[in-house]
């Protein structure tokens, strides 16, 4: 970790930031690019000054491990005083013009160190982008006041908001980047373009003091002020967006200086706010995932997978076959006949076709993609294959046919993956030989689209073939999480108590529709009785079968899915659900399902008395998410997850629980594990059996541990990782 500088007989100085991976800028390098750049101004030889980062990349941003820091103690010192020492103060205001030489990527901090020099010169498909406020903050080193000055308001209100990068050749023609060239021409271009302003034969710019791309003051208003009405849809529950948008406002109105010094102070705020919390653990979080030990700390080499076959070409099959051919991995989809075989095949075709209309691919990617999907009826194809994906329907009779097959037809070093959702990975792999081989590939639909990859391990699976599946699901584009397995694995298993929670309430004689509202409220994408109609009844019966003859302890037997079923509805399936669903429209609560519930609540008879229940919002609440905290509790405390933040990500990617509430863990360690607890011994009092605390629970509880913290030694003994 270090800032170097050379200075060359030309009379520039090119400082160089050094710590990889991303070159953060940690604090140690805010001094030395501090030190490095007073050394420059003062020393006569230099005219000039280029910044720039060592191994083909500028800078990641501001190093978020310090935001960590800052988290545990609450105490801001920890972050340096960067916006107006260095960057307006000592670059931008400095005596010496200093140009910034772009390669590989430019986020958050390094983008707004870039953006306080006089020039930008980048190598060719360089990110360039303010992602703060995907960390729960704004951009904290000026960059809320410099980017609409160099591309428009509109457009840096809109990579702001998003997060989303660009690349530098739209940086050229946004007016970003002034400049882009080859990498090898990089040092020497921006080297001679710093001596052209130092010499006054291009200009020297202070982005901060330009107004030419703001527009007018009500034009400006204008774009925030729809910006704010879209946030408060698209981001309801989070602070950054509308504090963002007011502090690029206050530049406007009163000068970027002003703006500056606002965003140091609103920045200070947010970094301490929950939702920075949370974002910052996911963060890392999601990056733990890829150390499974005794997998990837082992010297292993994952193995090339070229060709795959995938069995069933229903929604998930197609899905994950989509999946591998758009990362240009050869598939198979094997079918029973024909009919289904088209039927698969014209899933996949429809999953490209939306992405093309979605603009997210060219026509081009997706024939070429679909030219490398064959469908077969028979086992011909499979002698060759390094990996086979089994996806057909949820029986254990099929699965396990399919395996002993499968034995016979595979290569012996092919990978015998399911895609099951539920069903214990011993007995589908009970039929064979291979159990070394045997691993649980569990994608969430529509498996092209939704992120995580819970890969399923037993006993006996082999680290080789985890590593492999693990490179393969990356190479995807998704994020592996390796997990034990178990009745529901860790997702699945986590939140089986989610829609029992629901229905337990709907049978205390709450409102299903109420319920809903108030769980997407808290930030789930939707309420459970809508998820509910999206999964089909089918799924739901299935996999609450399995779950009761696992859990049957804690599982409570709903007659309502049984009760819709009779009565003709399907869900989103058939248009006919808790909710109605019609072309174009938004599901509408449908008052004709009320009876039903009527009687499913007089065949449960849990209502005390026979009367509903009354209870808060904030009840419904913890009485739906205490339930799957507890369970989430004995996945920790059986040992189905390497660490307690892998659970977290697996319900932020899996289940989509929000992001800047941390998971469901980190969410639970907020609330407080003693709160919990109490909460769920009182209610299991009232209730019954399905509220009662694990012992896991009621340890860290009475300990007055998190729930997070690492597990003993007596426990981790017990892992089935
Ligand atoms: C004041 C300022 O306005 C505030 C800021 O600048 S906040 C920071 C803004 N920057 C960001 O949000 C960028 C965050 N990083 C990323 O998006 C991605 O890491 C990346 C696009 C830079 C690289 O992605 P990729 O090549 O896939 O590598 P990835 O695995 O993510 O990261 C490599 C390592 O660098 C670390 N890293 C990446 N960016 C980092 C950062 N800004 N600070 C500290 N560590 C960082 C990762 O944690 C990871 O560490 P590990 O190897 O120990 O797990």
């Amino acid at each position: 970790m270090k800032v170097t500088m050379e200075v060359g007989n030309d009379g520039v100085a090119v400082i160089k930031i050094s710590n990889p991976p991303v070159n953060a800028l940690a604090p140690i390098i805010i001094r030395g690019l501090k030190e490095k750049y007073m050394e420059a101004m003062n020393r006569d030889d230099v005219k000039a000054i280029v910044v720039t980062g060592e191994g083909g990349r500028f800078s990641g941003g501001f190093d978020i491990n310090v935001f960590g820091t800052v988290h545990k103690s609450g105490d801001l010192s920890a972050l340096p005083s960067v916006s107006v020492d260095l960057v307006v103060n000592t670059i931008e205001d400095g005596k010496k013009p200093s140009v910034a030489a772009i390669e590989g990527l430019a986020l958050g901090g390094g983008l707004e160190l870039a953006m306080g020099c006089h020039a930008r010169i980048s190598a060719p498909r360089t990110q360039l982008g303010l992602p703060e406020l995907s960390l729960g903050i704004i951009p904290g080193f000026g960059g809320t006041q410099r980017l609409p000055r160099l591309v428009g308001i509109s457009k840096a209100v809109e990579m702001m908001l998003m997060s989303k990068p660009i690349m530098s050749e739209e940086g050229k023609k946004l007016g970003l980047i002034d400049a882009v060239v080859s990498s090898e021409e990089l040092l020497k271009v921006a080297r001679s373009w710093a001596l052209d302003i130092a010499e006054r034969r291009k200009p020297w710019i202070s982005s901060l003091q330009r107004t030419d791309k703001l527009g007018s003051l009500s034009e400006a208003r204008e774009i925030l002020k729809v910006a704010r009405q879209q946030s408060r849809k698209t981001a309801p529950n989070m602070p950054q967006h509308q504090v963002c948008l007011d502090v690029i406002e206050e530049g406007v109105v009163f000068g970027g200086y002003s703006g500056v010094l606002k965003e140091e102070k609103m920045f200070n705020e947010l970094v301490l706010s929950s939702t920075s919390k949370g974002l910052v653990h996911v963060f890392f979080a999601q990056r733990l995932t890829s150390k499974v030990p005794n997998v990837t700390d082992v010297g292993l080499k994952p193995r090339h997978i070229k060709k795959v076959a995938v069995i069933g070409g229903g929604l998930m099959g197609s899905g994950i076959a989509t999946a591998l051919i758009l990362s240009n991995i050869s598939v198979v989809l094997k079918e029973i006949n024909t009919d289904y075989l088209q039927k698969g095949m014209k899933t996949i075709e429809a999953n490209l076709r939306s992405l093309v209309t979605r603009g997210k691919m060219t026509e081009d990617k997706a024939n070429k993609a679909f030219s490398i999907v064959k469908g077969v009826l028979d086992y011909a194809e499979f002698k060759d294959v390094d990996m086979v994906i089994e996806a057909v329907i949820e029986n254990i009779a099929l699965k396990q046919s399919i395996f002993s097959e499968l034995e016979k037809v595979c290569p012996a070093h092919c990978i015998l993956a399911t895609n099951t959702s539920t069903i214990d990975l011993n007995i589908i792999g009970d039929k064979t030989t291979s159990q070394d081989r045997i691993i649980g590939a569990h994608f969430f639909s529509p498996a092209h689209v939704m992120p995580l990859l819970e890969i399923v391990r037993t006993a006996k699976t082999s680290p080789q073939v985890i590593l492999d599946l693990m490179t393969v699901g990356k190479a995807i584009k998704k994020v592996p999480v390796v997990v034990g397995n178990c009745t529901g694995f860790a997702v699945n298993r986590t939140f089986f108590p989610y829609s029992q929670g629901a229905q337990f309430l709907a049978h205390l004689g709450v409102d299903v529709f109420r319920i809903d509202r108030v769980i997407s409220n808290f930030g789930m994408p939707m309420g459970p009785f809508q998820l509910q109609d999206l999964a089909g009844y089918g799924v739901a019966m299935a996999v609450g079968k399995e779950f009761a003859s696992s859990f049957a302890d804690r599982t409570f037997r709903s007659p309502l899915v049984e009760l819709l079923v009779k009565s003709g509805r399907n869900g989103k399936n058939n248009g006919k659900g808790y909710y109605i669903y019609e072309k174009g429209n938004k599901p509408k609560p449908d008052p004709s399902v009320l009876p039903i519930i009527e009687e499913s609540r007089r065949i449960a008879k849990l209502m005390p008395g026979g009367k509903p229940v009354s209870v808060t919002d904030q009840e419904i609440l913890e009485m739906v998410l205490f339930p799957v905290v507890n369970e989430a509790c004995r996945v920790m405390d059986e040992g189905v997850v390497v660490r307690a933040s892998d659970v977290d990500i697996a319900s932020v990617l899996g289940m989509s629980f929000p992001n800047y509430r941390g998971g469901i863990v980190f969410w639970g360690d907020s609330v407080g594990s003693g709160y919990i607890y109490s909460s769920l011994k009182k209610w299991s009092e009232a209730y019954g059996s399905f509220f009662k605390p694990s012992r896991f629970l009621e340890e860290r509880a009475t300990k007055g541990l998190l729930l997070s913290d690492p597990v003993s030694k007596s426990q981790a003994s017990k892992s089935r990782l």
